[in-house]
């Protein structure tokens, strides 16, 4: 049986990524109206943009701290963002959604969510992520390394040194399955259920794009920022 270590290093590295991973959470009073009063759908979808923005500055703010990723060429940085901040904010939505919420809360948040003009086909397979994420019971590293393993994912649309970013993910990827083992003994296979949840992350990210669609059919509006990050 494999003795396994994490060195001083990896150690070194996953504090810095989990310190710069939970100093961002939902701001307070964005997280407060979602569970407030009764809202309409456009009030729900109004919201739920101003937290999908927020997500998206605060993804931003995360990356910086990837030891490697402000080496990587500027372009391939911006490619990276943008092929991966809705996996990260859906992966982000996961981990807020399963968190030990006071009672009633997630219930009440499910209800904001299905009430805000998305349609059905994209609410189901989203919370069945939600659920499945929630069952892994994930430990604050663990969700830390696994968002910054799919921001690293070296074959994201127009990304020219695939090389170097996979070599940064390798890095995060090492780490992330010692983790696992330390963390999951008695489940040695809950490394490679994590990585699944990745592909599940992928086949949410088509739904998401789908839902632009239709949303901008019935004129929804999003922010600039969401724009720009979403190419609509
Ligand atoms: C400051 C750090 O920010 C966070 O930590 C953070 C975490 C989660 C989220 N999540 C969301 O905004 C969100 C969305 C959905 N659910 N959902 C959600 C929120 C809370 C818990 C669980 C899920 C579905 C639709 N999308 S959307 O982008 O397609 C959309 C946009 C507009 C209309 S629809 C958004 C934001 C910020």
């Amino acid at each position: 049986k494999e003795k396994v270590e994490i060195t001083k290093e990896q150690q070194a590295l996953m504090k810095i990524i989990t310190d710069a991973y939970n100093r961002h959470q939902i701001p307070q009073d964005v997280a407060k109206k979602l569970l407030q009063d009764q809202y309409s759908a456009e009030e729900n979808f109004l919201l739920l943009t101003e937290m999908a923005t927020s997500q998206v500055q605060v993804l931003v703010e995360f990356t910086k701290n990837i030891p490697g990723f402000l080496s990587l060429d500027r372009e391939d940085q911006i490619a990276l963002l943008k092929g991966s901040a809705v996996e990260a904010m859906f992966l982000r939505s996961a981990q807020v959604f399963s968190r030990k919420m006071p009672s009633g809360h997630t219930e009440v948040l499910e209800e904001r969510i299905r009430k805000s003009g998305i349609s059905e086909e994209f609410i189901t397979p989203m919370f069945n992520f939600y659920k499945s994420i929630g069952e892994l019971h994930m430990v604050q590293e663990e969700q830390a390394l696994l968002t910054t393993v799919t921001i690293l994912t070296p074959d994201r649309p127009y990304v020219k040194d695939q090389q170097a970013v996979e070599r940064l993910q390798e890095t995060m990827l090492d780490v992330l399955r010692k983790l696992c083992v330390l963390q999951h003994p008695q489940e040695p296979q809950y490394f490679a259920r994590l990585l699944g949840r990745l592909t599940e992350l992928r086949t949410l990210s088509h739904y998401h794009t789908e839902m632009l669609a239709s949303w901008r059919m019935n004129d929804h509006k999003f922010t600039p920022l969401l724009c720009e990050i979403w190419d609509v």
